[in-house]
């Protein structure tokens, strides 16, 4: 079945040779590469026993790592071979997979084309016995004719049925020619089909001839690199083992050296050891005397301490005892007069004109201009409109340090309606009165001694109204309290079931009143919806503030002339304020007016009250002369601006003996006439409301009493 032929065996047997060698190379390159593999492996093997018979010895952890460093590097270049190694064997196969395709499909060609040319070939040799037989045909049709020729119509039919069938068989041997044309065109282009298969073959064979001498290449190219590689790490590896020995030996050279080194140390921790196991005991001792030396310390902090304290506390005494002489020598009793600026409210005209003066040298004199003619005052301090809140507190603060000495104090404001006692006692928020400051005051003066001493600071509202005192800070407002005296016997005076708030900043205190003077506006209110305020005042509450007022003035009164009966007790105000009124209690009374030419009348009442209460409780020298100066009932009665004897500074002040002369008729008629505040609420025909303030507490309601112990 084999085509004959020598191009078609050749065809046939070439690649089937080539497949055996392409086999055989694969064979060859996979031996060879295994050979590469084994010899890297020993290679990396000696190598690896090369770089660690040094390591061990050597010391230097960094060369040690720089090995093997180089090591893996060497090892990953190996790796690397490997893997282009394993590619071109696979490449290979591929190739040679291939190859044995396209082997496989020529042969399958080849025995078509022998398949195909045997056919052709037979049908040649056919189609050409057949020509042979056609030609030997004519002469015995020659014959046949020479026979019509001769013979009859007959023959010539049988002539014209030969020539037919010659026609025929003429045409069989041209469509015979026709198909040895196209046969012979057939085996043209299978002859050309051939060629292009060799020539496709001779493509193959050339490239894996050329894919076999790339590969020869690379794996040479390889080997010289793995060889080159090689060789440079085994260099490599002994320029380290160089470098390494060199490090070897001075390091020994080094411990050489060290010896000496190492042997003082070893010296010396011996002894550090004998130190350490003597360390505790010499601790001991050391803790010992260092603790005696520190209680010794301690205990001469402790004696100075004690020595600072008791010299402190005798100092506060001092203090105490300094600022109360202070006091009293400005007189438990002081008075100050305030004048507010002219308002809007004073309206426009010469009715809002200023009424009021002031002495440029003399800071505790004012006057005032009333009806023509001006009248002069001295009270202990006199503040102009443009004094401020603080110069204001300035005079005052001397009080509030003498209430944390433990003194009972009163600061009061006085004055006609809107004359500025709220705003003294008061303030804004922006700019507080007294009692914000005295707060804040008490305050600090109370964290600064917490150190030392144990405050408790309480705070109470009471209310006095039509001679009922209730609590503003109670549960039951409307419950009347009584004051009491104390039953442990002090003579002190208190409030059963008055409510007591504990206070530990200003902010407490204010939201305490603030709470109680809720409670007092609704009051105000219900008062209100009678009449007007001012009206009210003066017909509802008329009575009771004057016997309040009388009260105080009688108080006042007993206090000034020492009188063995001080009557506190004649009305609420009074009583509560006992305390605060008598024995080294300080007393501030702050007098307000106003400046315009409208209120002079008023003015001039209140400064001349104010005038009055000064005089008297100023210590106890000038307390005789003053004493004089009380004036009579009449003497006030008769006591109008510009008369000839008032107590105003304008006018010379009496001498003492021209006062004690005085003094006994004035005393007569102060008794007789009920004290001199019904006198000066005589004469000025209305009433100033009186405003009480407590040194802890700011609000109150004008024309009714307040106060807070
Ligand atoms: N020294 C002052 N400086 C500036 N304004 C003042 C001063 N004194 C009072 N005033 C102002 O005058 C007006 C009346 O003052 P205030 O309300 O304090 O009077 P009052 O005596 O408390 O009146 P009332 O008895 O009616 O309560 C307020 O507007 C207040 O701000």
């Amino acid at each position: 079945s084999v085509p004959k032929g020598p191009a078609g065996f050749h065809v046939l047997s070439h690649p089937l040779q080539g497949g055996t060698d392409a086999e055989k190379h694969r064979d060859l390159l996979a031996a060879e590469n295994e050979r590469l593999r084994q010899e890297m492996k020993a290679l990396e093997g000696e190598l690896q026993r090369q770089q660690q018979a040094p390591c061990r010895d050597c010391p230097h952890l960094q060369e040690k790592a720089e090995l093997q460093e180089q090591l893996s590097q060497l090892q990953r270049e190996a790796e690397e071979t490997r893997a282009r190694l394993v590619e071109l064997d696979l490449e290979v196969q591929q190739k040679t997979n291939r190859l044995a395709e396209v082997e496989l499909r020529l042969k399958d060609s080849l025995a078509e084309r022998a398949e195909e040319e045997e056919r052709l070939s037979r049908r040649l040799r056919d189609s050409q016995e057949t020509i042979a037989s056609l030609k030997s045909q004519p002469q015995q049709i020659k014959y046949i004719i020479k026979t019509v020729e001769v013979e009859s119509a007959k023959v010539k039919q049988a002539l014209c049925e030969t020539q037919s069938r010659n026609q025929y068989l003429q045409e069989q041997v041209g469509m015979q020619k026709q198909v040895l044309k196209e046969m012979e065109q057939q085996l043209q282009s299978s002859q050309k089909t051939e060629a292009q298969l060799r020539a496709q073959i001779m493509m193959y064979e050339a490239e894996l001839e050329r894919a076999h001498g790339q590969m020869l290449e690379e794996m040479q190219a390889m080997e010289d690199e793995k060889n080159h590689a090689i060789e440079e790490a085994f260099s490599r590896a002994q320029v380290e083992m160089k470098a390494v020995h060199e490090n070897l030996a001075g390091v020994r050279t080094n411990l050489l050296t060290l010896q000496p080194a190492l042997r003082t140390l070893t010296h010396d921790y011996n002894s550090l050891k004998r130190q350490v196991r003597d360390f505790p005991l010499l601790l001991q001792e050391t803790l010992r005397s260092a603790r005696a030396e520190i209680s010794q310390a301690i205990e001469e902090v402790h004696s100075t301490n004690r020595e600072l304290l008791r010299k402190y506390r005798r100092e506060l005494q001092l203090r105490k005892k300094c600022h109360n002489e202070l006091v009293r020598l400005k007189g438990n009793i002081r008075v100050f007069g305030r004048v507010r600026p002219i308002t809007k409210e004073d309206g426009e005209g010469p009715e809002a004109a200023n009424a009021v003066t002031f002495d440029a040298d003399d800071d505790a004199v004012l006057h005032l201009l009333h009806k023509g003619k001006q009248v002069s005052f001295e009270l202990d301090k006199v503040f102009p409109p443009q004094a401020s809140q603080e110069e204001v507190f300035q005079e005052v603060q001397a009080l509030v340090t003498s209430c944390i000495d433990g003194y009972n104090v009163c600061i009061f404001a006085y004055g006609q309606t809107g004359a500025g006692k709220t705003y003294t006692m008061e303030g804004t928020a922006a700019n507080p009165g007294i009692n914000q400051r005295a707060l804040q005051l008490l305050f600090s003066e109370v964290r600064g001694k917490a150190a030392d001493w144990d405050y408790t600071i309480t705070v109470s509202a009471a209310e006095i109204y039509n001679e009922a005192l209730r609590d503003l800070l109670g549960k039951e407002p409307q419950e009347k309290l009584e004051i009491k005296l104390c039953p442990d016997g002090s003579g002190q005076l208190y409030v059963p079931g008055l409510t007591e708030f504990r206070v530990q900043s200003v902010e407490d205190i204010n939201k305490v009143f603030d709470f109680g003077h809720i409670k007092r506006v609704t009051e105000c209110t219900n008062l209100n919806e009678h009449s007007s305020r001012s009206h009210a005042l003066l017909i509802v509450t008329a009575q009771h503030i004057n016997k309040s007022l009388s009260a105080l003035g009688d108080v006042i009164y007993a206090l000034r002339s020492r009188q063995g009966h001080v009557p506190f007790r004649n009305s609420k105000l009074t009583y509560l304020l006992q305390d605060s009124l008598s024995g080294d209690s300080k007393t501030l009374m702050m007098v307000q007016v106003s400046p315009a030419e409208k209120n002079t009348s008023e003015t001039l009442c209140s400064l001349k009250f104010a005038e009055r209460v000064r005089s008297v409780e100023l210590g106890p020298v000038s307390r005789k002369a003053e004493l004089g100066s009380w004036p009579s009932q009449e003497h006030l009665e008769g006591d109008s601006p510009g008369s000839s004897a008032p107590a105003g500074r304008g006018h010379a002040s009496p001498s003492p003996g021209h006062l004690s002369s005085r003094s006994a008729s004035i005393r007569r008629k102060l008794h007789t006439s009920g004290g001199w505040w019904d006198t000066w609420r005589a004469q000025t025909g209305s009433l100033c409301p009186l405003r009480l303030q407590p040194t802890t507490h700011g609000k109150a309601c004008s024309g009714e009493y307040r106060a807070a112990l």
